[in-house]
């Protein structure tokens, strides 16, 4: 129980498709005094993210999909497209069983052997989700279908094989500016994963 908190409420302002409540609570604040917070947090569930790598040919795979909240936030006319490591939502699987499946959906790759990295929070002030980080070494043999994401889903995913070196060299120029894609990137520049 939390001594730094009280009179916790919390008010549902839209249960469409993910929720989003507001939070009204006291905080306890160094002086001593009890101030009132308010916070929204929005609950889209927790993810997993995966960077599938092959170690002798030194690419990894990587996705190219429309967002629509990147297309709202371009400044200059754009397409909203975005660059990402394979990644979904848990939807009550297991993070393992989770980035096992997407990736087949996404990439097409059928991977028997993901290890975990790390665990991150990417937007702590707003956003409930947790994303679960992996990485796989993928072989061409592990290739069982096209990938491109689940028809239900309307995901219409692009699967890139690209080296990591150009991987890397896009997110210096800006061409990837995907949060989750950036860190397993440079982690697999720092692991010496290829
Ligand atoms: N109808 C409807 N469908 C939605 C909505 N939001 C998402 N979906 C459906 O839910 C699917 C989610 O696809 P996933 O592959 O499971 O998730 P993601 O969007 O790739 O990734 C999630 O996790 C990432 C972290 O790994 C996050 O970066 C990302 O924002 C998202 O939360 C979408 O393709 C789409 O079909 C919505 O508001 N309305
Ligand atoms: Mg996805």
């Amino acid at each position: 129980m939390h001594t730094f908190l009280k009179n916790i409420k919390k008010v549902l302002l839209s249960d469409n498709w993910y929720t989003l409540n507001k939070f009204s609570f006291e905080y306890l604040r160094e002086d001593g005094i009890w101030e009132k917070q308010e916070r929204e947090v929005y609950d889209c569930g927790d993810a997993a993210a995966i960077l599938l790598y092959n170690k002798q040919k030194q690419t990894v795979i990587l996705t190219k999909q429309f967002r629509m909240p990147v297309y709202q936030n371009e400044t200059e006319p754009g397409d909203g497209m975005m660059i990402e490591v394979c990644a979904g939502l848990l939807d009550g699987d297991t993070p393992e069983v989770c980035i096992k499946k997407e990736a087949i959906e996404e990439t097409g790759y059928k991977i028997d052997l993901v290890s975990k990295v790390f665990e991150s929070f990417m937007v702590p002030g707003t956003v409930m989700q947790k994303v679960h980080f992996f990485v796989g070494e993928y072989k061409e043999k592990d290739r069982i279908s096209a990938g491109g994401g689940a028809d239900y889903e309307t995901e219409n995913i692009e699967v890139l094989e690209v080296s990591l070196k150009e991987a890397i060299s896009w997110v210096q120029n800006g061409k990837i500016k995907d949060g989750k894609t950036i860190m397993l990137l440079q982690h697999a520049q720092i692991q010496n994963l290829v």
